[in-house]
């Protein structure tokens, strides 16, 4: 058992003045209490990448049409998306699992992409239920495989993210559902809509998460499926899956943490082995890391998805593990401490 008071005594004992490193140190207790060692591992590490499109998008909540999905899983695929380079820049292995986009990729593929598809693309939660409970089951179970493969694979620090045109709508409807945020604060301009686009997603919100939030205590995976997407049940299996197999996982940000959300809610505990990337510029994203007791990393304004909130915030989490394991103690200084 490795406590919080532990580690702490471990970096009050290094050769610094005490508490010199700020939330560097809070970073390696956190990371140390996660993985219950004094010396964490943040090598080798796995972001899997989940898309999928969504219904919604017909109802006009998007500054984009769902084609762009799979134009950026090939670009993601190409090895010149944002997330892939960052991944590559941080020695991050990269896989990508359609979930279930409108349109199938071409074979062949390579070895890192995983066909996982649970449907062609969800139906719109404007008009009903996104998904039936066994579509959500599927997709889950799709993401805890990817988990259970990373670990065998002997991956200990796990990052998702994912692509989806519109899966912003189904965030805000979960972060309202699950958080008690409202639908209108859970609502933005996701990829760049603009201010009416964003004012009928807020009416689309708020009638779909009143929908779910009726049935919720009753049925919790039904209310879910309901306003949920692909990628997203995904996410929350891999969570869920992840936290039971002792991972440690780097949340990106709105849409990631919203699958956060659902596994913590279907799987409680799962938060306890999350660490939070960033803050996206998304307004509910907030509410979000609160209701999981999570504190970001990072504040830049970043708001792409893709996991790059994640994989921006990869340097500290090594920062926070080397300091753990290489710094020298204080006594081998034969210094005394006088702070
Ligand atoms: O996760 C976030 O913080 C985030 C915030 C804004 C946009 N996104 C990305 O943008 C897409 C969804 O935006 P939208 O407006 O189509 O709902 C999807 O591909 C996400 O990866 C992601
Ligand atoms: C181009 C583009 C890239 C993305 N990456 C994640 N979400 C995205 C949305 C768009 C529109």
């Amino acid at each position: 058992m490795t406590s919080e008071a532990q580690v702490w005594a471990h970096l009050d004992a290094l050769a610094k003045p005490r508490r010199s490193l700020g939330r560097l140190e809070t970073l390696a207790v956190r990371l140390a209490t996660i993985q219950q060692r004094l010396d964490p591992v943040t090598r080798p590490r796995r972001i899997v990448l989940f898309a999928g499109d969504h219904g919604v998008v017909a109802d006009g909540v998007s500054a984009w049409p769902s084609e762009v999905t799979g134009l950026m899983v090939g670009t993601i695929l190409s090895g010149r998306a944002t997330s892939s380079v960052l991944a590559a820049a941080h020695r991050c292995d990269l896989r990508l699992v359609d979930v279930g986009g409108m349109a199938p990729l071409p074979e062949p593929a390579p070895d890192f992409f995983r066909n996982g598809r649970v449907s062609s693309g969800t139906r719109s939660l404007a008009h009903g239920p996104a998904m039936t409970i066994a579509e959500f089951d599927a997709a889950w179970a799709v993401g805890a495989e990817e988990a259970d493969h990373a670990v065998a694979d002997g991956y200990r620090l796990l990052i998702a993210g994912e692509m989806g045109i519109g899966n912003t709508t189904p965030a805000a409807c979960l972060t309202a559902l699950l958080t008690g945020a409202s639908p209108e604060g859970a609502t933005g301009p996701g990829a760049g809509a603009s201010e009416d686009v964003v004012a009928a997603k807020a009416r689309i919100v708020a009638a779909a998460t009143a929908r779910a939030a009726a049935i919720l205590p009753d049925d919790p995976r039904a209310a879910i499926a309901g306003v949920c997407g692909y990628e997203i049940a995904a996410m929350a299996g891999y969570f869920a899956r992840g936290a039971e197999l002792g991972a440690t996982m780097l949340l990106d940000g709105y849409v990631a943490t919203a699958g956060a959300l659902i596994a913590e809610r279907l799987a409680p505990g799962s938060a306890n082995a999350m660490i939070a990337g960033h803050r996206s510029a998304e307004p509910g994203h907030e509410a979000a890391l609160d209701a999981l007791g999570l504190e970001p990393l990072l504040d830049w304004g970043m708001r792409l998805g893709e996991g790059t909130g994640a994989l921006v915030a990869l340097p500290l989490v090594d920062a926070a593990a080397a300091l753990l394991t290489g710094v020298a103690r204080l006594d081998e200084l034969g210094v005394d401490r006088e702070d």
